[in-house]
């Protein structure tokens, strides 16, 4: 993050040529051509053990690839095929709260669209703020709030990635949301995985109490750090996206509370109920039409 370029108001911008450069890179490096793309989120990415004939490079490897800093985020890219489908996994995400401007935190995206991936998923880790949700559950989202501050779209608009004003009514879509709430129940999974709406603060602290309690009369079902600055250049850039929160613990509503949020507790449940995510993912791409 020393990067001379990296300074006006978090301003960098990252340019479509720069942006081809990293996906020739990338495409030089590996055989598989996937049209599908997948982001896991905190502690979910051990979706890429289910991951066969893979071809691995860490973010570290790519010129002017944002490399993860915060654990549960293995900052790999993972090709290979997933339930006979070739696709490329992002073993890890960057955040803004990282410091990464918001053109540098989605540049993986953008990397993706022009690598020919066509359909992204997105998947995190979330506070459940519906009441009715229990540590451990999924929610498929069907909408977002966007309280972060931050917008990767701001700046000047390149059209070849999309137009200036972007509808965000459908961000996500509904035919694959259908899709893996019906897997959900023949899985018999459909009492732990919810549609709802998510909400992104910037973080890295968690929310305040308050916070939460206006989150909740919004609307809103559970919330996080990222997927939305990923998901606003995915649709900008027409891709279609399917979005999936696993949510780690239960946000705190109560003033004076003696328990509190923590990452640890985040990547605990991960590692005890991401098995059911990666389950339900794989079978979504199994019956995906690409
Ligand atoms: O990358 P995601 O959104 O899954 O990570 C969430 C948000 C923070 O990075 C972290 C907090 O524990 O988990
Ligand atoms: N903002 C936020 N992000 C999370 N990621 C996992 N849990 C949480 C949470 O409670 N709040």
């Amino acid at each position: 993050m020393s990067d001379d370029k990296h300074t006006v108001q978090n301003m960098e911008s990252v340019t479509f040529e720069e942006i081809q450069q990293i996906a020739d890179h990338i495409l030089a490096k590996v055989k598989c051509r996937p049209k599908l793309g997948i982001i896991c989120g905190s502690g979910l990415g051990k979706l890429a053990d289910m991951v066969e004939d893979k071809e691995v490079i860490p973010y570290n490897e790519i010129p002017g690839f944002p490399v993860s800093t915060v654990p549960g985020h293995a900052g790999k890219l993972i090709f290979g095929t997933l339930k006979d489908k070739s696709v490329v996994l992002m073993q890890g995400r960057v955040h803004c709260y990282e410091g990464y401007s918001p053109q540098k935190t989605v540049l993986p995206v953008r990397t993706m669209k022009l690598m020919g991936i066509k359909i992204l998923f997105v998947t995190n880790a979330a506070g459940g703020i519906n009441r009715n949700y229990s540590v451990g559950d999924m929610m498929v989202i069907k909408d977002h709030l966007n309280l972060s501050g931050v917008n990767p779209l701001v700046g000047v608009n390149d059209e070849r990635f999309g137009p200036r004003f972007p509808p965000m009514s459908r961000a996500y879509d509904s035919e694959l949301r259908k899709l893996a709430l019906g897997i959900a129940k023949e899985m018999g999974f459909a009492d732990f995985v919810h549609e709802g709406v998510y909400s992104m603060m910037i973080g890295p602290n968690f929310e305040t109490v308050t916070e939460c309690r206006l989150l909740s009369m919004a609307g809103v079902d559970a919330t996080g750090m990222s997927t939305i600055p990923e998901v606003l250049v995915a649709k900008h850039c027409d891709m279609k996206v399917f979005g999936m929160s696993l949510i780690t613990n239960k946000v705190i509503m109560e003033y004076d509370q003696e328990t509190t949020a923590n990452h640890e507790e985040v990547l605990e449940t991960g590692e005890k109920r991401s098995k059911y995510t990666q389950q339900l993912i794989a079978e979504l791409v199994k019956k995906l039409v690409i």
